[in-house]
């Protein structure tokens, strides 16, 4: 298999780490095109949908692309922002204060960058933006604190795909999953608390995580149980009794069953059971996006409402919240242990000539900027 040119390596080069926040991807823009290119790329992915090739080609193009591009882009439309989609614009603002966390933890000289899994800035091209930049080791830090194949399985196989074609390959860490990890659970407690404290408290509370097929879970993924755990140590956290809280599982997709209880239906029947005002949080989704915003602040939000439900508070994602922020940095920091994160002046200046002239070798073979 043929490599991807490099330059020569250079005795002395001064490499440096870097921290990649890799969150899903989302659509350019609220359009039908904009919107069918991203589901192809997405639902082409067999980590995503494990139907035989073949028989989901004809599905997905017959089908799925021609009917919910159209659908899914009037959602799109619902929220988008002047900034653009609010899964880039909150990974954005993260890799931008994650980047100042760091610096302020002595770790200034470590590079964020953001990426997509499915669209832009894709994956590959920020991995060779860093290479060119004479990154040679490299924290993967997925935005989904809950290990699916899914999803970080995913990443890492496009991570994989890109290093395939590479013959200089920088040091890697792959951050499986911080489901458990202390600062985002105290994030998630202090985001509830700051909601309660300013908009008072449902009689309970509901956390909904998205799903995925059942048959995942009976064939080894470990993402429902990480969803628990996380759930159970929120719950004894916020000292939660059984009762006050409930898990569920949402944006389920086709005819297959998915991790059960379903969101919908359950906070539907818990305004027919009389509960009257209720809180539901997503804490699988660390930036507000499609499923947050729209499916659940307005579609469950209506099903709650026009099932008897008087007060439906959603708790938005911890998005650019401090403490979230800090945790952030304490997983890249406790990934990066025993690299070089400060360089001395000199280290720097030599390592800003080596980038700047990576930079331009990259561009002028026609790299993204
Ligand atoms: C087809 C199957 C899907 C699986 C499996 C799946 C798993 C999964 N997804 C997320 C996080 C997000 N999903 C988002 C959107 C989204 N998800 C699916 C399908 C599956 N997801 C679709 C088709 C879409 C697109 C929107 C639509 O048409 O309904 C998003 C939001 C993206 C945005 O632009 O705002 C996120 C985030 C997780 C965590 C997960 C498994 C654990
Ligand atoms: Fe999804
Ligand atoms: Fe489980």
């Amino acid at each position: 298999m043929p490599f991807a040119k490099e330059p020569p390596h250079q005795h002395g080069t001064v490499s440096s780490s870097a921290v990649v926040l890799v969150n899903l991807g989302t659509p350019d823009e609220p359009t039908r095109g904009a919107v069918r290119r991203y589901l192809k790329q997405f639902l082409s992915d067999p980590r995503v949908v494990e139907i035989p090739r073949a028989v989901w080609w004809f599905i997905l193009h017959g089908i799925i692309l021609p009917f919910r591009s159209g659908a899914s882009a009037k959602k799109y439309a619902s929220i988008w922002t002047r900034d653009g989609s609010p899964l880039r614009v909150h990974t954005s603002n993260q890799a931008m204060l994650l980047h100042e966390a760091l610096g302020e933890r002595g770790h200034g000289d470590v590079t964020v960058a953001m990426a997509m899994r499915y669209g832009s800035p894709s994956l590959p091209d920020v991995l060779a933006r860093l290479k060119a930049d004479g990154c040679d080791r490299i924290v993967v830090l997925p935005a989904y604190p809950q290990y699916s194949g899914t999803t970080t399985g995913s990443i890492w196989d496009a991570v994989f795909a890109h290093y395939r074609k590479i013959r200089n390959i920088p040091e890697l860490r792959l951050v499986k999953n911080y489901h458990d990890h202390d600062g985002y659970i105290e994030a998630l407690r202090q985001n509830i608390l700051a909601h309660w404290e300013a908009h008072g408290r449902g009689e309970k509370l509901v956390m909904s995580f998205h799903g995925v097929p059942k048959r995942t879970l009976l064939l080894g993924d470990p993402y429902h149980c990480e969803c628990h755990k996380t759930a159970r140590l929120l719950a004894a956290r916020l000292k939660l009794k059984p009762e006050e809280y409930i898990v569920t599982f949402q944006s389920r997709f086709g005819k297959a069953e998915w991790l059960q209880p379903y969101t919908a239906p359950t906070v539907a029947q818990l305004a027919k059971d009389g509960v009257r005002r209720l809180d539901v949080i997503c804490p699988g989704f660390t930036s507000d996006c499609l499923e947050t915003l729209e499916e659940i602040a307005m579609e469950v939000r209506h099903d709650f409402l026009a099932n008897g439900g008087e007060d439906f508070h959603y708790i938005p994602c911890l998005n650019e919240n401090p403490d979230w922020i800090a945790a952030l940095a304490e997983i890249a920091e406790q990934h990066m242990i025993g690299w070089p994160t400060m360089m001395t002046p000199t280290q720097r200046t030599l390592r800003q000539h080596d980038a700047d002239k990576g930079r331009e070798a990259a561009l002028a073979k026609g790299a993204p900027q």
